[in-house]
């Protein structure tokens, strides 16, 4: 049986409402991201006891700092044997090549290009030039060069991101289905369906799922959508 292409995004620092919505939607996602906000609270332990439930772990911690102060965090999380690993791609190639040399085999380290919850402005603003898929697609190239596995970035520049890089893991968030809530603080967003038709490789999804009355329901409708 393929997997699901959903990752849900659990968000909270509550392991308890962790563990909740995990065992609810575990019939239909292909995987459990766990970000800053899970880590900060829960650590290591937390990751632990929430892989127990079986599914594979993606560990979004989005590295950032110099090469090898990354590829030590990096070891340091090597007994956790996450299936994805975050990196931050604006660390450089020096970076991402020591955070890849330092990661377990069975790991994908991917690179965060452009967040989905920046525009064009915001780039400007932080002084880069250039629109995002610019800066996605540069990203990309260096992330391949690094020997990466793949990259984050919006649905918007994933089809161009994997011309430059055909066998590249895609992995994107910023993903809203087409009836539901507003945007939050995503700003280039895409439905489930076109970000697939797109090339994405999995489809992070937290809010929709996790904040919906019935996540288990939410996570059916969407998964019925691709
Ligand atoms: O560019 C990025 C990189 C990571 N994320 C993470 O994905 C989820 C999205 O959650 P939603 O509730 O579906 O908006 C969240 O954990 C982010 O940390 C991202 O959104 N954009």
């Amino acid at each position: 049986m393929t997997r699901s292409p959903i990752y849900v995004a659990i968000d909270t620092p509550d392991i308890t409402r962790a563990k909740e919505i995990a065992a609810r939607v575990h019939h239909h996602v292909g995987g459990i991201k766990l970000g800053l906000e899970f880590f900060s609270a829960h650590g290591q332990a937390g990751v632990r006891e929430m892989a127990s439930i079986g599914l594979p772990i993606f560990l979004d911690l989005k590295l950032h700092d110099i090469p090898n102060t990354v590829a030590k965090a990096v070891q340091a999380l090597a007994g956790l044997q996450p299936a994805i690993l975050t990196i931050h791609a604006a660390g450089g190639l020096a970076m991402m090549e020591d955070a890849k040399a330092a990661a377990p085999a069975g790991t994908k380290v991917v690179a965060v290009t452009v967040l989905t919850s920046l525009d064009g402005e915001d780039l400007t603003s932080i002084g880069v030039e250039g629109d995002p898929h610019a800066q996605v697609s540069r990203l990309t190239l260096l992330a391949k060069q690094a020997g990466l596995d793949g990259v984050v970035c919006s649905a918007h520049e994933v089809k161009a991101a994997k011309k430059l890089w055909p066998h590249g893991f895609f992995v994107v968030p910023g993903i809203r289905p087409a009836t539901g809530n507003g945007t939050g603080d995503q700003k280039r967003v895409m439905t489930p369906r076109q970000a697939l038709d797109q090339g994405a490789s999995i489809l992070v999804i937290g809010r929709p799922i996790t904040q919906a009355e019935d996540p288990d329901q939410a996570a059916r409708a969407i998964e019925a959508t691709l």
